[in-house]
């Protein structure tokens, strides 16, 4: 399997584990300051629909926007201009001191990246199409297929989702007969509704006979311990490309592509775009590591294991232009004066 350069999107269905607090890492270890100081904190007015469900997991803001009504404050920015924000607008400001905007600090990351060699990480539902009720009806915008595409053109690209495969193609009107094998065991080449090319990847799928049984064997030791309980041995299995969720899901997918594509070493830097608490455990492997940056994808404030946040998924779109952007620059700079450079560019 090569992700390298293609024009595919490769595309890894995998389970979607649960989330975990905030790592303490000693900030000798983290890759950039949290204190806030070197991020914009410029405050805009700009509202989106909360998600309850997020905002009812941090009590803090649900104490807060409960007490009262919402109520617009002015507050001055850096340039001392007056802006209106309401008190959710406040918090969420106050959070991003803590998970700087990936776009605001998009020059510091790819200062960091130079030399490295990117490799993208990004989650579907949430960050490439917005959330919508019916899941079949979650369709990424031309403009972020577009963008999706060239960010694949420039580095190797994994879309990392809880979905089952079925789930992902009938979502894109891509009925699952339609796939054809390709080479790879674990690959299927298909053309999507635009007529594009995409390859679906699941190598991890190939390890489920021995994750199975390593289970069986665990759940038979556990089984009578007291105190010690198991998981369901269904979960466990259909957490590989099914509706349950569990906890190896994207931390395993993760580890697995970039030991078993060579992107494990230092020279590597991975980006990981989640949004939701499945992607939790992979934004927590990269910041273990202190190998790479997770992004999460959120308009309320919540705890994360992730370094940077976008807003929506037109937040992403953007960050994925402005990869892309980068890389034709670095690559521009590099026909007129070649020197060594971590971009990974045709
Ligand atoms: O890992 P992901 O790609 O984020 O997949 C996780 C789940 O995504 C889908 O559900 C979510 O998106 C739906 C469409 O916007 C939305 O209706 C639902 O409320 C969200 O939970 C998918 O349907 C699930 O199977 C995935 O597990």
């Amino acid at each position: 399997m090569d992700l390298k350069s293609t024009n595919a999107s490769p595309v890894l269905a995998d389970p979607a584990p649960i989330n975990k607090p905030r790592l303490g890492i000693h900030s000798s270890l983290l890759p950039y300051s949290q204190s806030g100081s070197s991020f914009s904190t410029s405050i805009l007015t700009r509202k989106k629909p909360a998600k309850l469900d997020d905002v009812r997991s941090n009590g803090w803001l649900d104490a807060m926007q409960s007490s009262s009504p919402p109520r617009k404050k002015a507050l001055k920015d850096v340039n001392n201009i007056n802006i209106v924000s309401d008190e959710a607008e406040i918090a969420y400001q106050s959070w991003l001191v803590r998970y700087p905007s990936a776009l605001n600090s998009f020059q510091m990351l790819m200062d960091r990246a130079r030399n490295r060699k990117l490799v993208m990480f990004l989650d579907y539902d949430g960050t490439l199409s917005p959330i919508v009720d019916d899941p079949d009806r979650a369709f990424m915008s031309s403009e972020m297929r577009s963008a999706l595409n060239s960010v694949a053109k420039h580095f190797p690209t994994a879309i990392i989702s809880g979905r089952s495969r079925d789930k992902s193609w009938n979502g894109h009107h891509v009925p699952a007969k339609d796939m054809v094998s390709k080479n790879h065991v674990n690959c299927v080449k298909y053309t999507d509704s635009e007529g594009k090319e995409v390859n679906l990847f699941q190598p991890a799928s190939e390890f489920l006979p021995v994750i199975n049984e390593v289970f069986r064997k665990l759940d038979e030791i556990v089984r009578d311990i007291k105190g010690l309980s198991s998981i369901a041995p269904n979960s466990w299995a259909k957490g590989f490309g099914g509706p349950s969720h569990n906890r190896l899901g994207q931390r395993k997918a993760v580890e697995f592509l970039l030991e078993s594509l060579g992107f494990s070493s230092s020279d590597v830097l991975p980006i990981y775009i989640g949004d939701d608490r499945t992607d939790e455990d992979a934004f927590k492997v990269l910041r273990e590591r202190n190998r790479g940056y997770g992004i999460l994808v959120s308009a309320v404030p919540k705890e994360s294991n992730a370094f940077f946040s976008l807003r929506d998924t037109s937040e992403v779109q953007g960050f994925l232009e402005s990869l892309v952007r980068m890389a034709r620059d670095d690559g521009r700079m590099k026909e007129r004066r070649p020197e060594p450079s971590g971009y990974y560019t045709d």
